[in-house]
């Protein structure tokens, strides 16, 4: 039997890599998609290592034409396509007032645009290949509720659950999903550098930073990687066929809705 195959964007390291090395494990052949390609290559490694199946594809999200040219390149070298998920990201603090137009575009090409050309991509290839599909976006917790310091952080989040619903309501009758997993605090290089800035911008040290973050989670502990992982396999799995258009949030109870 053929493997299933998933395309996980930004997965050179963090949340994206701990995302494929466990779709990798559960029977995926994974397409590592990053703008770096070396990193990409020792995820790959590291997957085909431990007897898994994976290739490093190099792609920037913000550009569209290399969006669908990763897809394709996927399609070739791992015989299909399953599952998309577009995981890649930018967190960058920005108190009110430092926001600048260049800055704007240069986020909301990344962790907006690129959720949208990676929807038409995938729906483009699983039109060709003659079968549905599920796609996944990142959200966070921050695109459920408003962040202080992160203005433009929280306002493309909040833009992907409502390109996650127009999209789960245009596409459903091809038989595609679409989803989005809202992480809460997670142990990522993104994360350590959200904190250190909010500490700099107080006068504090890093601990305090993160404590900023960590003090609101009912389970009192930041996320690890893996357990966001767990809650993207379930939407790429059958077992989550019959939910589309929602948010899965992984935040250890900082939020209820
Ligand atoms: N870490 C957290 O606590 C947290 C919380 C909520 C949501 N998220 C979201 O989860 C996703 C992953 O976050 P993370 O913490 O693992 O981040 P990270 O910074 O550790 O990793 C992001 C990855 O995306 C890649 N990337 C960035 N820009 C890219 C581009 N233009 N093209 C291709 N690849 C690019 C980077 O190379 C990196 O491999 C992001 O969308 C982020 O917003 C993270």
């Amino acid at each position: 039997m053929t493997k299933k195959v998933a395309f996980v964007t930004g997965s050179g390291q963090g949340i994206g890599k701990s995302i494929a090395v466990r779709l990798a494990k559960d029977g995926f052949a994974v397409a590592i998609a990053n703008r770096t390609l070396s990193k990409g290559e020792a995820v790959a490694k590291e997957i085909n290592d431990n007897g898994g199946e994976a290739i490093a594809v190099q792609v920037d999200v913000s550009q569209r034409d290399q969006v669908f040219n990763a897809i394709d390149e996927t399609v070739e070298k791992l015989g299909g396509l399953d599952v998309v998920v577009n995981n890649a990201g930018v967190g960058p603090t920005t108190p009110i007032d430092t926001i600048t137009p260049e800055q704007f575009n240069t986020v909301y090409n990344i962790n907006v645009a690129s959720v949208i050309w990676g929807i038409q991509a995938a729906r483009d290839k699983f039109k060709e290949l003659g079968h549905g599909g599920k796609i996944i976006n990142a959200t966070s917790q921050a695109g459920v509720v408003g962040n202080p310091n992160l203005t433009l952080y929280s306002s493309t989040k909040f833009a992907i659950r409502g390109i996650t619903q127009s999209s789960a309501r245009d596409l459903a009758e091809e038989g595609i999903t679409v989803n989005a997993f809202a992480p809460g605090i997670v142990k990522t290089p993104m994360m350590m550098d959200i904190a250190h800035q909010v500490a700099q911008n107080n006068n504090k040290d890093d601990d305090w930073g993160m404590q900023q973050f960590a003090k609101n989670i009912a389970v009192k502990r930041l996320a690890e990687p893996e357990e966001i992982a767990a809650g993207v396999a379930f939407l790429a799995e059958s077992d989550s066929n019959y939910m589309t258009g929602q948010t899965l949030i992984l935040d250890g109870g900082m939020q209820f809705h």
